[in-house]
């Protein structure tokens, strides 16, 4: 079978059997169940504290499970080492760190793509791939719609720009599962529109899980939504369905959404007030 087939046969991408971990005696994640399919995008939700950046940790092999398991395509990766499971073609994108900032935007991507090739191959095959990575590279700086930013150096580009590249970079390294961190914290809401367009259409065919707590990205975003509440999953579906579950309403999106709405009510009053403000002069 081929690596490829043997990527794709399995009808999950991602599967936590049972998870716990504890801090010294403190349980922290206390029993976690979640199968994800093959080319899901699923948000990790939830209120501070309750688990979210630990579940990533544990998926991603930085953190070890205190028992349960972890399976990538069927096959278990808890224990393995984060290199490992990043071989295995799950990868983790949390900040611009994995850029080489005095790198072109070009020359980060090819690193990402000779660095996937150029370790499963020989040395010979890894230069007579050059070609390919230079085409493929080329894709990519399309699908980022970074073309016109290809020769600047990825220290140069503006925060949003940095992101794409880093996701980029993470494609083009091979990963079919990809966790992404809060991918649109610190962007505004135009550049986090055009960022979740983005996202959308590189991860397309991808299994996509991500951790965020902007509703708007949430919603625009994710195919199923997973509510952590203090170290479990107390929802798993669909969003329409999250939103109208009483017990995640009663949880945590309640408080969540009644935030958002009370924020755009003091928002528009605010404008309001400048604008009475400004015909009173
Ligand atoms: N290495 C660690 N050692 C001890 N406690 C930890 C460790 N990492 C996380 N914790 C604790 O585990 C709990 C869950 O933390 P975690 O960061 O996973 O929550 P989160 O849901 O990602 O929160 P946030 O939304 O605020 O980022 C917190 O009480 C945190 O203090």
């Amino acid at each position: 079978m081929s690596a490829s087939n043997t990527r794709t046969s399995h009808p999950y991408a991602l599967e936590l059997r049972g998870l716990t971990k504890s801090f010294g005696k403190t349980p922290i994640i206390r029993g976690v169940d979640l199968a994800v399919k093959n080319g899901e995008r699923v948000a990790i939700i939830g209120p501070n504290g309750a688990g979210k950046s630990t579940l990533f940790n544990l998926i991603s092999g930085r953190l070890q499970p205190t028992s349960g398991e972890v399976l990538l395509r069927g096959a278990r990766i808890d224990g393995l080492k984060p290199y490992a499971i990043n071989r295995l073609g799950l990868a983790r994108s949390f900040q611009v760190s994995n850029l080489f900032p005095k790198l072109s935007v070009f020359e980060n991507l090819r690193c990402g793509l000779l660095w996937h090739t150029g370790a499963r191959y020989s040395f010979l095959r890894f230069l007579s791939g050059l070609d390919d990575a230079n085409a493929r590279t080329e894709q990519l700086l399309h699908m980022l719609r970074l073309q016109q930013r290809r020769d600047e150096l990825a220290m140069n580009l503006t925060y949003a720009e940095q992101r794409a590249l880093e996701i980029g970079v993470t494609i083009a390294g091979g990963a079919d599962v990809i966790l992404l961190d809060e991918p649109t914290a610190g962007m505004s809401r135009t550049e986090t529109d055009h960022f979740i367009a983005l996202i959308k259409e590189v991860t397309i065919g991808k299994t996509l899980l991500t951790v965020e707590h902007d509703m708007g990205v949430v919603f625009g975003l994710a195919d199923k939504i997973a509510v952590v509440v203090y170290g479990q999953v107390i929802a798993f579906d669909t969003p329409e369905n999250v939103r109208a579950n009483p017990a995640v309403q009663e949880a945590y999106l309640g408080s969540v959404l009644a935030e958002t709405q009370a924020n755009a009510v003091l928002a528009s009053h605010a404008t309001a007030a400048q604008g009475a403000e400004h015909a009173a002069r």
